[in-house]
Order: C-alpha cells, then structure tokens, then sequence
C-alpha cells in the first residue's frame, strides 16, 4: 500500500486567482454557458460565462454549494452532456464527445456487477480490440497500481466500497486517459478509507502524470489534493473564486497554512 510519503514536491504556481493561467491551457473551457429545460416551464441556467484553462498535469477541484453546476460543468469536460453555448478543447480538439482523453469516476462506483475486478478493468481493452493475453495482463497490472491484485477475482458484492472504488480508477485509467473526471468519488465512503483512497490517487496522479479535475463537497480534501480550487457560486453556477494551494505535498492537516486557507475558503464559500 501507498503512503502519502511518495509524493514529492511540485513548484506551486504563483499565478493571480484567476481563471486564465500561465502555464499553456491544456483543457480551455471559454464563455460555458448551460441550462436546461425547467420543468415549470422556460429554462434553467445552470452555468453562466463559465472560464477557466487547466494546465497539463494540473490537479484542480471544484466546490461549491449543492446544485452550483459542479457536476454538470464535469459532464461537460467529459463530453457526456453539451453546453448550450461556449466552447471546450482539450488540447486543441474540441471536446464534441467522451472519448477525446477523459476518463470519468463517479461516485457510484458503477462497475458491472456480473464482471470481476478483473474482468471490470479489463472491458475497456476489450472495447479497444486488444487480444485477450495483453488485456489480462495490463488489467491486473492496473490493480496491483491500485493495491488489489488480490481481488482480482472478486466480484464487486464481494469488495468493499473502498475496494469497488479502487477498481472504477483502475478502470478509467485502463484506455491510458490523458484527464481524469472525478465526482466525488470517495463521498460514500467512511473517513479512514477516504483519507487511503487520496493518497492513492495522489500516488497515482504523480506515477501517471494526469490532468485531474475533481469535484468534491470537502474542503479538506480539495485542500489535500488540489494544486487549485475553484470554488463555484450557485444560481446561476458561476466562479466565485479560485484558490492557489501552495503548500508542498505531502500535506499535513495541521500546518498553519493549511489552517489558514481552510478557513479562507469557508469563509468565502459561507458568505
Ligand atoms: N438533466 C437535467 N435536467 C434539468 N435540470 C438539471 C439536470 N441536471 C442537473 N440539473 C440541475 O442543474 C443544477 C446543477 O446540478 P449539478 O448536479 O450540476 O450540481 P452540483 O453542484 O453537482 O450538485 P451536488 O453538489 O448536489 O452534486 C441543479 O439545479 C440541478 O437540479
């Protein structure tokens, strides 16, 4: 298993708290606006002027009051839903649909409950054409990344929620995604595997060098993981501030200046 310990230091940026960056965007998200049809009638805007580039590599998190739109801006880096105007790219491509480099992690783990683990993470090779040798070995590859091996033949009644959640990263990570979309995938679990399943990811994060846009209720765990967090207004979901973590990782719950920006941002996200 992991420990936070393996992740080394990354050169905080000192860029203003904006949404346009220094370093070259590698996801540009310009003027998304979205809304949705009300069921009263009319629309709903969900999404207003929403800009904001992300660096290569760039761990970035975004909060916000329930129904802000975090969710719906996340499906639509992923190309699961449209905005109704603006634009996406990634890279230089126009985000048109899934598939462009996004691997997505939801909070229901969502993996096929008649599949192993292994047979979970492998449906993606499956899908590419990949020859069943090759698909079972870069499979359980991915498991041993995610510490579960072991239990690559369990299904996913036999695992706990700590250990489904492992399997759906091992599974987004299966087609080598450049960007990784994550909805608070540890909400539903207890504290103790959260705390496990973040190193993990940071673990991961720094061994696969992704881009990793991270949608979470916590403060906390924005402030572990993130290098920024974009904090999201609601009605409509708008950004209301962004915030630099500076502090090199790993990062420890109990530095003043983790303290200091705990408070800073409830104290923005609370007003
Ligand atoms: N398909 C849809 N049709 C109509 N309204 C929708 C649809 N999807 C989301 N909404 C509305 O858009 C708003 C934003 O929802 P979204 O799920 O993006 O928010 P969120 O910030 O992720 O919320 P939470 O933190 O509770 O998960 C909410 O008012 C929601 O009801």
């Amino acid at each position: 298993m992991s420990c936070a310990g393996d992740i080394s230091m990354r050169e905080p940026d000192a860029t203003p708290q904006a949404g346009r960056r220094t370093r070259a965007p590698f996801i540009r998200i310009e003027a998304v606006h979205k809304a949705f049809a009300a069921r009263q009638g009319g629309e709903l805007m969900v999404l207003d002027s929403i800009d904001l580039d992300i660096a290569e590599n760039e761990f970035v998190s975004l909060i916000g009051r329930s129904g802000c739109g975090k969710t719906t801006l996340l499906n639509i880096i992923a190309g699961l839903d449209a905005a109704t105007s603006g634009r996406i790219a990634i890279g230089e491509r126009p985000v048109t649909g899934p598939g462009q480099g996004q691997g997505v992690v939801f909070q229901q783990h969502a993996l096929f409950p008649w599949l192993t683990a292994l047979g979970n993470v492998s449906f993606g090779f499956r899908k590419a054409g990949l020859p069943r040798e090759e698909r079972r070995e870069r499979s359980l590859e991915l498991l041993r990344l995610v510490g579960l091996e072991a239990a690559a033949n369990k299904y996913p009644r036999e695992m706990s929620g700590g250990m489904q959640q492992r399997v759906s990263i091992a599974r987004a990570l299966a087609l080598d995604p450049q960007i990784l979309l994550m909805d608070e995938p540890f909400g539903a679990l207890d504290e103790l595997t959260r705390i496990e399943l973040q190193q993990e990811l940071l673990r991961i994060w720094q061994a696969r060098r992704k881009t990793v846009v991270f949608v979470t209720h916590s403060i906390d765990e924005a402030l572990m993981l993130s290098d920024r967090i974009v904090l999201l207004a609601p009605n409509p979901g708008r950004i209301q501030r962004i915030f630099e973590v500076p502090m090199p990782r790993p990062r420890s719950r109990t530095e003043p200046a983790f303290n200091a920006l705990y408070d800073e941002i409830w104290s923005e996200l609370s007003s």
